[in-house]
């Protein structure tokens, strides 16, 4: 029971208990009023129009009981009136009882997987597809409800019916209830054979489904490439086949599902014949299987409208199973999310950063993304309070390097320290407020430009926010904006420029007012004589911190007070720009590009050049394969 991923759920979630118990308490009394009808109906035959035995009722004083037919006939509709009204009530009371539990535990199951998958690294989300995050977040969730609504009370109902009515029949008549039992073996094999074909169908209808919307998500999100390609058609298909393919698993399930049910109705009908002609021949004096004594017409027909309510529970099973499955199915999906410890997580004694200098050093840094070395032997040491240039051809491992200075990403060996700290010691909260990392494709939420540029400082003042933007260059287009500040700039931020979406990214950093600074291409958008205003304003922002800044455009980092090349995940010069010129490496190389004096390159930098392009080209094309 305790792998189970809907006990393991409820049990965490349940906090409104109190509503399912008061569900609980109404489904049972519920079934009992729901008894009372077959009862009186029975008696009244007997008592009132056979006369054959007289009419009293348990728990009823015979002092209450009226002594002609006609008002015992009135007694007994009211008190079926009285049952139904009971019944209504108690009907209501469960269903917003069992209602409001599931509901609450949707909700906290949402709001901690959610919060759970925060925590996950980011190399969590980078293997993962969005849309199928997503699926889980919301329809896995959305399953468990239907469940937790339905099935529970619906469970209990059962229990209470099989129970409450396999008493009385025992009560009326035990021969003729143990011919009522005998379809129950039946079912319950019918029910197992059932689970065991339907588990893998429900939970493949789940991937297909986190599939489906993974490919939904992705177009919506690459609507501009689609239409700019001229791939409608092509993606309208693939949307196609996904949805194909999600049919067809449910087509699969359908089948499985629709078979069960009918075959539940066989095997209980049977069952209720068998019943029926074993009674009906007591009733006409011909008893079989060796039974004795008389049967009267009206116990007959109690016991007949009692069996067949015993029989329905067991149809309704049926449907119980059915969404227990399909509940078990989304349930473990979030299990799954929910049970994941995220690889990088504060240590237990870890105490806060304390940026002193802000010196950083890479000793014997080796870094892998999933097995793939992608740096390795990194060593340097930094000053506290210098700028340092970080430069070197495409896929290098630039953004890599600094990636591993906040923790995005834990390195596989070595260390990394801030003022003698292992970032590895402190916590993830003290580090990464003391790093503003700006990248190249900045995100913006949905929102104000004001609140982008307050995202992370949520205290800073709307002064505060302004002078920020003006430190970034920003605040001249920001005013220019419909709404100035309050224009909303939708997903991404998709209503602004790239240089200009970098320039909210600069503001949000400069707003933080980190110890440490990493610009990640910070400026490449944004075009040159933008960018020399923003340098400007830079270097008086960077001047009292430690500020990393990647740049293809060398002029970007020319005087910075340190420049490190990086090449195939090393370390390959070091130096200023002039030392590192006199050096006559890569970055003398790259400084010849980017000043036109291409005559003087040499040819292995060239043939380098091309060979790597063919290298990057080729893991373009395979990586275009593996997404589709
Ligand atoms: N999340 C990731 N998972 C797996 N591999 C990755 C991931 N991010 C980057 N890489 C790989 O790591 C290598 C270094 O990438 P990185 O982005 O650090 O290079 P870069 O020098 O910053 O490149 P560019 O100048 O093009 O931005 C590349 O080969 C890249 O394909």
């Amino acid at each position: 029971m305790s792998e189970n991923p809907i006990w393991l759920l409820y049990s965490e979630y349940g906090t409104g208990r109190r509503y399912a118990v008061l569900g609980a308490v109404a489904t049972i009394l519920g079934r009992g009023f729901g008894l009372i009808p077959a009862f009186v109906i029975g008696l009244a035959v007997d008592a009132i129009f056979l006369a054959e035995r007289p009419y009293t009722l348990p728990l009823v004083p015979e002092s209450v009981i009226p002594g002609t037919d006609v008002t015992q006939l009135y007694f007994s509709i009211g008190i079926l009136l009285a049952a139904t009204v009971a019944g209504a009530v108690a009907s209501w009371i469960e269903d917003w009882g069992w209602s409001v539990f599931a509901q609450r535990v949707q909700r906290n199951v949402r709001v901690d997987a959610y919060e759970g998958l925060q925590e996950l690294e980011l190399a969590y989300f980078t293997s993962r597809r969005t849309g199928d995050l997503m699926s889980v977040l919301n329809n896995d969730v959305n399953a468990l409800e239907t469940f937790l609504e339905d099935g529970l009370s619906a469970t209990l109902w059962i229990v209470a019916t099989v129970v409450g009515i396999g008493l009385i029949l025992v009560g009326l008549n035990v021969p003729l209830t143990v011919v009522t039992l005998l379809p129950i073996p039946a079912l319950a094999a019918f029910t197992l054979l059932f689970t065991r074909l339907i588990e893998p169908r429900y939970l493949s209808i789940r991937e297909e489904i986190g599939d489906l919307n993974s490919r939904l998500e992705n177009n919506v999100s690459g609507i501009e490439v689609i239409k700019s390609e001229g791939a409608e058609r092509f993606e309208t298909e693939r949307v196609a086949e996904a949805s194909d393919e999600y049919l067809a698993a449910n087509l699969s399930a359908i089948k499985v599902r629709i078979t069960y049910f009918p075959g539940l109705n066989v095997i209980s009908g049977v069952g209720f014949a068998i019943t029926f002609l074993v009674g009906g021949l007591w009733v006409l004096g011909r008893p079989a299987f060796g039974l004795t004594g008389a049967l009267t017409p009206g116990a007959f027909v109690t016991f007949v409208i009692y069996a067949q309510q015993f029989l329905w529970p067991i149809i309704r099973l049926g449907d119980v199973v059915d969404d227990y499955e399909r509940a078990k199915a989304a349930g473990s999906r979030v299990q799954a999310v929910l049970a994941r410890e995220p690889a990088v997580r504060d240590r237990p004694d870890a105490r806060p950063l304390a940026v002193t200098e802000g010196a950083v050093t890479y000793d014997d840094v080796r870094f892998a993304y999933s097995g793939e070395t992608v740096l390795s032997d990194v060593d340097f040491a930094i000053e506290g309070g210098a700028t340092v240039g970080v430069v070197g051809p495409t896929g290098a491992g630039k953004s890599t390097l600094l990636k591993l200075l906040p923790r995005l990403y834990d390195i596989d060996d070595g260390a990394i320290r801030i003022d003698g700290q292992d970032v590895r010691d402190v916590t993830l909260r003290s580090l990464r407020r003391s790093i503003g990392y700006v990248s190249q494709e900045p995100f913006l939420f949905f929102g104000t430009v004001r609140e982008n540029i307050r995202y992370g400082t949520f205290d800073a003042t709307d002064d505060d926010v302004e002078r920020a933007a003006r430190r970034a260059q920003a605040h001249g287009f920001i005013e220019n904006l419909p709404d100035g500040y309050e224009t909303r700039v939708g997903e991404r931020g998709v209503k602004l420029s790239g240089g200009q979406r970098q320039r909210l990214a600069l503001a949000r950093t400069m707003l933080k007012d980190p110890a440490i600074l990493v610009l990640d291409e910070a400026t490449s958008a944004v075009d040159t004589e933008t960018e020399a205003l923003i340098q400007d304003r830079l270097a008086e922002f960077a001047a009292d911190r430690t500020t990393f800044v990647i740049a293809h455009r060398l002029s970007t980092v020319r005087t910075a007070d340190r420049i490190l090349v990086l090449d195939d995940g090393q370390v390959v010069e070091d130096g200023t720009h002039e030392g590192l010129l006199e050096t006559d490496g890569l970055y003398a190389n790259f400084w010849r590009v980017q000043t036109g004096d291409l005559a003087s390159l040499p040819r292995e930098f060239l043939e380098r050049a091309l060979r790597r392009q063919a290298v990057v080209d080729l893991d373009d094309e395979e990586s275009e394969d593996l997404s589709g």
